[in-house]
């Protein structure tokens, strides 16, 4: 095992996966000569060349139409985005047509596509660097999206992708790029699709989170430890098909649940976790649910950047109303 951040995991498990099949293919703006804007694919293009590791045009249509076209033919591309504001050149693409295919062809042909962006905010980028668009890519039948908030997590989440028949969005959370290292599994290393992480076990209170707010939860529930409340922390990884079960389950114990994510609170991720949950078990319910989320406008500049994401204070308070109600 190997300690790493999450770049340098998601570096070295894109070299190991084209080490292992010759049919995986590299493309996006300054994915080759300079390493990826993040430094991501750093080292490819010298091992791989040219054909396997394309600089493309700053076009997201193009790179995301000719990897649909590489994946019907055989190949397995991984798309990068330079950030994830930038996705929406390639979007007609991704809806029309990568999560089509399969239904269009009557099961003839897959598209196994995967399609890296980094994503969120956190690292005080300017407009159209620091979007949480991940609400706009779960109302796509045929599409799969997962957000890593781990090294490890990024390394199997990635290996999963790639090995899935079908398109599926992995979004990179820049904030956690490095913030931490940890160690990662050596060789095939997968985390199943659909499948939550039970990061911290507790009888209180539920708070279902994913992405760059994971740490941001489990600082809370660390802080709300110590006067005595247990939180259950689970990391969604998965945002759809995201993991009901694992939800119900910690619920059902719980009675109290608090969902936490950077994107804008109105008809997110959240919504329809909530919805969900009073369908399943309303009737284990102790108090009302909880957002704590982005708010509903465009992400700003650096300089008001804190003042548009949950934060552990804020996620603190939200325990603090949901125990006490
Ligand atoms: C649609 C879109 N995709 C990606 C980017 C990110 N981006 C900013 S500058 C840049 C490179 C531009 O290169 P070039 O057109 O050669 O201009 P120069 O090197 O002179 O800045 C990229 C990819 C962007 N701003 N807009």
């Amino acid at each position: 095992m190997a300690r790493l951040s999450m770049v340098e995991a998601i570096n070295r498990t894109l070299h190991e996966l084209m080490e292992q099949d010759d049919r995986i293919v590299v493309l996006g703006e300054d994915v080759g000569v300079d390493g990826g804007v993040f430094r991501a694919t750093v080292g490819l293009l010298e091992k791989f060349g040219p054909m396997r590791v394309i600089d493309t045009p700053l076009a997201e249509s193009t790179i995301v139409g000719s990897a649909i076209g590489m994946a019907i033919y055989g190949m397995r591309p991984i798309a990068e985005i330079q950030f994830e504001g930038f996705i929406f050149k390639s979007y007609d693409h991704i809806y029309s047509h990568a999560s089509r295919l399969r239904k269009r062809s009557q099961g003839g042909y897959g598209v196994p596509l995967v399609i890296r962006a980094p994503y969120g905010a956190g690292v005080r980028a300017l407009e159209h660097h620091s979007d949480a668009p991940e609400a706009l890519f779960t109302h796509i039948p045929g599409l799969k999206l997962v957000i890593p908030a781990t090294p490890s997590d990024a390394k199997g989440l990635l290996t999963s992708a790639i090995e899935d028949p079908d398109p599926v969005i992995y979004f990179e959370p820049k904030r956690l790029y490095r913030l931490f290292k940890e160690e990662v599994p050596e060789g095939r290393h997968t985390v199943p699709i659909g499948q939550a992480r039970l990061v911290r076990e507790g009888h209180d209170i539920t708070i279902v989170t994913y992405g760059g707010m994971v740490s941001v939860c489990e600082k809370a529930a660390q802080h709300v430890a110590s006067e005595g409340v247990e939180a259950e922390v689970i990391d969604l990884r998965t945002i759809w098909p995201f993991d009901i079960g694992a939800i119900v389950e910690s619920v059902t114990k719980t009675g109290r649940l608090i969902v936490c994510h950077e994107a804008p609170r109105s008809f997110g991720v959240g919504a329809e976790i909530v919805a969900q949950v009073s369908e399943r078990c309303l009737l284990s319910l102790l108090a009302p649910i909880r957002r704590v989320t982005g708010n509903d406008i465009t992400a700003p500049l650096a300089k008001l950047e804190e003042y548009n994401y949950p934060d552990t204070e804020q996620v603190v308070r939200a325990i603090h109303e949901t125990v006490q109600f």
